[in-house]
């Protein structure tokens, strides 16, 4: 990975920072670039070619437009860089991910919804259908597009007491054929089809049992077994896993490549219907509620 040592001094360099933070002895930390400052931070281990990809956007991960392109960037990048393996975490406390920014959708300027649902699909494009093993630390609770970017990778790690599942309906809202493959890839027809009519959000501990998650470790332990699970993946021949793994994907990715821009259409037709507004406003106003009681 000598290469990928060089490269990374040199956008080391250029943030000279990073390079002094006493986290990255014998690492290449890549800040990478992003219009949101700071909110995604990934080290690329150079002895081993793995990328440790932490998602930290307070305080719950929502994936704005901003923050998808700062991923989707990252992600090709990391492909670029021919790194062999990805840990993809959070650096919120008590959360991985809270899916779609709601804000995004609810009274949105159409342009930007569009711009927004493209930044998606290169996300779940790049994810789903990386050479690189890709391994979802699972630190916090993972609702909707949190569970998404989970499903993508090829191995689940949770920590206990969280939740995680696609609860779209939940806000009136459709999981999409794409959110939907992924989720039957990992659970299958029929509970992919239970979870996703009802929203289920299931514990961990549920989400074990339905192999949701692969494997449920402590808090502390989740990205160290991620580690070590990683090294599982990297002693298969390169190639062989990467050919096992597009054969398994292949049709899954090429169905969304296909039919990008009528996905792209039929969730902006869907998203500014009134009544799927209202729902979401409901929504809306039930989290901020549930916030303010905490405060
Ligand atoms: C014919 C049709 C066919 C096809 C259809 C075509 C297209 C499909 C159409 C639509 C598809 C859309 C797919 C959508 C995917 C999604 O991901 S939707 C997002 C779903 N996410 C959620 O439901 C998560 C909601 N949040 C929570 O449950 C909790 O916040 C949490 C468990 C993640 C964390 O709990 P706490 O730590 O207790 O934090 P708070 O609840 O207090 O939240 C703090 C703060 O953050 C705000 N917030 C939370 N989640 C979101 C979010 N997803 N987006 C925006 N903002 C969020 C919350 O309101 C609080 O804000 P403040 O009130 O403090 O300002």
């Amino acid at each position: 990975m000598a290469t990928l040592w060089t490269r990374g001094i040199q956008v080391c360099r250029a943030l000279p920072r990073l390079c002094t933070a006493p986290s990255v002895q014998r690492r290449t930390s890549v800040r990478l670039m992003s219009t949101e400052k700071d909110n995604l931070l990934v080290d690329v281990d150079s002895k081993t070619g793995v990328a440790t990809m932490q998602m930290n956007r307070p305080p719950v991960n929502s994936l704005n437009l901003e923050f998808l392109t700062s991923i989707s960037i990252a992600l090709e990048k990391l492909e670029n860089e021919k790194c062999r393996g990805l840990i993809l975490t959070s650096d919120v406390p008590k959360i991985f991910c809270a899916g779609l920014d709601i804000l995004e959708m609810y009274q949105p300027d159409v342009e930007r919804l569009q711009v927004f649902w493209r930044s998606l699909q290169d996300v779940w494009l790049r994810l789903y259908g990386s050479k690189m093993a890709t391994i979802a630390a699972i630190n916090g609770h993972s609702p909707a597009g949190g569970c998404l970017l989970a499903t993508c990778c090829d191995y689940r790690i949770m920590a206990p007491n969280y939740t995680i599942g696609l609860n779209e309906t939940q806000l009136g809202i459709v999981a999409p054929f794409w959110f939907r493959d992924t989720m039957c890839g990992v659970i299958g027809h029929r509970e992919t089809e239970h979870a996703l009519t009802l929203g289920i959000m299931y514990s961990t501990e549920e989400a074990l049992n339905i192999k949701l998650v692969d494997k449920v470790v402590p808090q502390d332990k989740v990205i160290p077994a991620a580690q070590e699970k990683m090294k599982q993946y990297l002693k298969i021949p390169e190639v062989a896993r990467q050919l096992s793994k597009d054969l398994m994907r292949r049709e899954t990715v090429e169905k969304l490549r296909l039919r990008r821009e009528d996905d792209v259409a039929a969730f902006k037709n869907f998203a500014v219907r009134e009544s799927v507004q209202k729902s979401l406003g409901m929504y809306l106003e039930m989290l901020k509620k549930k916030s303010q009681q905490k405060k």
